[in-house]
């Protein structure tokens, strides 16, 4: 790098921030003069008359009112564009760019090479001359893509062409240049070894300075309807679909916002770890949910399975549990499901007042009477339409009823006037003096009064009408709700049912088993329990039967983990976002939920859309851990070969065997001493909840967090976490704890050993009690060092 290129690019570096900063000055200014029209607008409300005595006068009244509001709403756009502008803005005169690149257009006369600057956000001065290019238009992707030389790239319009003649990268600190290097590569590894060296935090960063070739694919995929991406532990599956988030916003702008974005994750901590990457982008966060969330919050009466119950509990019924996340068991429950077209529903009566106003035999009859080319969520629809009349038909009867009677003479003096309208305040009855308040108390009009009537028949009349439908409404709402299907009874019919529908053979199970596992599921049901499993079931089998058709307005749905749901869960997410496009990220090796039948859920899951729109990435090169820890942990897989380390030197993995419970806690305590010395974060990851709290005690005279549930937040120093909860996380160093034969045994550990092991960015530490882990004991001894005390 020559002196007057230095020279030159600071030249070019002060020139754009001179721009950038002229440009916050008069957003500024833009902001002010926003506010102080919105208050002069909304002060102008004193000046719009209402008039309401004459038609023309209402029709004047409120064409005012509409202007107003019309003048509101593009002052408060003009405000918030403004305000968006102006915190990209200070974020640009931070850090304007990170990279250059010089090229020319083969296919243009004119081969003069254009020089584009790559940042965060696109800046361009008022005569429209672009300094700063956003990372995501589509010549940026010359950067990530390929080194110098004759590259392709896509834009909307088609690929485009183009020579690339320089690739520079920049690090910008307060306005000066610290570093600048020029690379033939797609991402110097220089850059990206500075990315990776740092510490690990709290909070996930965005790599948008080192996107690498193919995780760019993932971002700027726009075809797939399905884009499966399997990658090993630390390839930056998460980091990439973070910044394809941000893409796909940019991409879309206009169309696109963060509300239909969904991200499934896999539990509540690691939704906390990623949160800051989009703000970081300049984009608002996403919806992100665990699926627990999603299932429990559409059954606030249950308690679903939460992640530690799932986790410890997933030994249990393995072949059952295997069979009701198939894709079989999916087909069952809509074969079931249309079956009851013909019979079979379970109603419930409709009970008023503790006695039957409808009866379940009613009800059926409506259900059924329709013929059978009715599908099952029209035949509710018009069993609901046919209820609610019958229901309307009561009030008349009912007011003649000596309930009604009663209730009118204990009316209180404050029941009386709400009912007749005296008194009662309407929703949007606010005192506020804003735009909005106003806005309301003008489109409400003026307030209640008094009702006047003619009689006392009249008066009692109306007060019968009012106290009867009031009391039926619950019945009224139960009725839109169908209520009236006893979908406990239905679901445990379909699971009695099931072997009609489904060969239980195929998965190993005999119908003994299956009536026993049947009672637990009856008796959990009645204590509101249910596995996460059959509350999938659940669900599902009640969306057929109300004819729910999910959530329109998502239009993409973001899994990661995938290799921890079941084909069921998925083809029940299909299902429920019909018109979202799926990317799913997941790495087989480290399912610790589903065992060996992950194997199969790529394709079980590519089986439900169409293959020409189906696109399967595969990731091999590690990106979190040192080298050393990478080709330690691979071997402890049975086809880990595939894995690639990224070439960052570090220490090789070490096996600490102790002879006593005490012993192997005091090589914690030494090896948590080390690591802070050493400024080395540490989590200690545990197999189980259990052994967390135990060790947690044993440590009790030490500075440690104990992470037991998902709700916590992730403390700066060391922690102590069960295995299923540091999914997705990772750390500068690890402790992994009970490292040993005793804890680490069969065959099936080997994922959940890789998964805790490939946690450690910097270092890794194994303690044990008694005998060597066979899992461990299968490494290559040159990878790890082994110390007995
Ligand atoms: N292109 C990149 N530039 C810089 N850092 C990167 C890049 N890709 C990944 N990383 C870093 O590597 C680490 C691992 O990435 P990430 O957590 O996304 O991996 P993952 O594939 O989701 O892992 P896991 O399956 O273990 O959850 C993170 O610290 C991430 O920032």
């Amino acid at each position: 790098m020559s002196k007057e290129q230095l020279v030159n690019e600071q030249a070019y570096l002060d020139q754009t921030l001179g721009k950038i900063t002229d440009s916050l000055e008069s957003t500024k200014e833009e902001i002010k003069k926003s506010k102080g029209s919105l208050a002069d607008v909304a002060s102008a409300w004193d000046d719009v008359r209402v008039k309401t005595s004459t038609y023309s006068g209402i029709v004047e009244t409120a064409m005012s009112v509409r202007q107003q509001q019309q003048a509101i709403a593009e002052r408060e756009a003009a405000q918030s564009r403004a305000e968006v502008r102006y915190q990209t803005l200070s974020k640009q005169i931070v850090k304007p760019y990170f990279a250059r690149i010089d090229f020319t257009d083969p296919s243009e006369e004119n081969q003069e090479p254009e020089s584009i600057y790559i940042g965060l956000a696109s800046y361009s001065d008022d005569n429209g001359r672009f300094y700063i290019y956003d990372w995501r238009t589509p010549v940026a992707s010359i950067y990530y893509d390929g080194g110098l030389g004759d590259v392709e790239y896509l834009t909307p319009v088609g690929p485009q062409k183009a020579d690339v003649s320089l690739k520079r990268q920049f690090e910008i600190e307060d306005g000066v240049i610290v570093t600048l290097f020029d690379t033939e590569e797609a991402i110097g590894d220089a850059m990206l070894l500075n990315a990776l060296s740092g510490e690990s935090s709290t909070k996930m960063k965005s790599i948008v300075t080192t996107i690498q070739k193919e995780q760019n694919k993932i971002i700027r995929n726009t075809d797939a309807d399905l884009l499966f991406v399997q990658g090993a532990a630390g390839s930056g599956k998460t980091a990439a679909i973070m910044q394809r988030v941000a893409y796909l916003l940019y991409r879309y702008r206009g169309k696109l916002n963060s509300g239909q974005v969904v991200m499934f994750s896999p539990n509540q901590l690691f939704n906390d770890y990623v949160d800051q990457v989009l703000p970081e982008l300049g984009e608002q966060n996403l919806v992100q949910l665990t699926f627990f969330q999603y299932a429990s919050r559409r059954l606030p009466r249950f308690s679903v399975q939460t992640l530690a119950e799932r986790f410890e509990k997933s030994v249990e019924h393995e072949k059952i549990e295997r069979m009701l996340g198939s894709l079989q068991m999916f087909e069952a429950t809509k074969a079931y499901a249309e079956s009851l077209n013909e019979k079979g529903l379970a109603a419930r009566s409709l009970n008023f007042r503790g006695e039957p106003l409808i009866s379940k035999e009613k009800i059926l009859e409506i259900y059924y009477q329709y013929n059978s080319n009715y599908k099952l969520s029209q035949r509710l629809e018009a069993t609901q339409d046919s209820l609610l009349r019958s229901l309307r038909a009561q009030v008349s009867h009912q007011m003649k009823q000596d309930w009604v009677e009663l209730a009118i003479e204990n009316l209180s003096k404050e029941e009386y006037d709400e009912l007749v309208g005296a008194g009662a305040t309407r929703l949007g009855d606010d005192q506020e003096g804003d735009a909005a308040a106003m806005t309301r108390r003008h489109q409400l009009g003026a307030g209640p009064q008094e009702r006047e009537f003619k009689s006392d028949k009249q008066e009692r009349n109306f007060l019968a009408k009012k106290i009867t439908t009031q009391a039926l409404r619950p019945l009224a709402k139960k009725i839109r709700r169908s209520g009236f299907i006893n979908i406990n009874t239905q679901f445990v019919d379909f699971l009695k049912a099931l072997p009609k529908f489904l060969s239980l053979d195929d998965f190993g199970v005999t119908e003994d088993e299956w009536q026993s596992y049947l009672n637990e599921v009856v008796a959990n049901l009645k204590k509101h329990e249910l596995t996460l499993a059959n509350t999938t079931i659940y669900l599902y089998l009640y969306d057929l039967i109300t004819g729910k058709h999910g959530q329109r307005d998502i239009r993409y749905l973001f899994i990661d983990e995938i290799q921890d749901y079941t084909p069921f869960q998925l083809a029940f997410l299909k299902f429920s976002f019909p018109n979202a496009k799926f990317t799913v990220l997941g790495d087989l090796n480290q399912a610790i939920f589903t065992q060996d039948w992950a194997n199969s859920l790529e394709e079980d899951f590519a089986s439900l859309f169409d293959p020409a729109k189906v696109e399967l990435i595969d990731l091999t090169q590690t990106y979190r851990s040192t080298e050393q820890i990478t080709n330690f942990s691979k071997e402890l897989l049975a086809n880990g070969k595939a894995i690639e380390a990224f070439n960052r030197e570090g220490e090789i993995p070490v096996l600490k065997m102790a002879k006593t419970t005490d012993q192997a806690v005091d090589l914690v305590k030494e090896q948590l001493a080390e690591n802070a010395a050493d400024g080395e974060k540490t989590a200690i990851i545990t197999q189980t909840l259990d052994a967390a709290r135990e060790l947690a005690q044993q440590l009790s005279d030490t500075k440690v967090t104990l992470i037991h549930s998902e709700n916590q937040r992730l403390a700066p120093g060391a922690v102590i976490i069960p295995s299923y909860l540091a999914k997705g996380l990772e750390f500068d160093a690890v402790i992994i704890w009970q490292a040993d034969a005793a804890h680490y045994e069969k065959e099936d550990q080997q994922r959940l050993l890789y998964t805790v092991a490939s946690r450690a960015m910097h270092r890794l530490t194994m303690i044990g009690q008694g005998q060597v882990s066979p899992l461990i004991a299968a490494v290559p001894k040159a990878l790890y060092a082994t110390v007995e005390e």
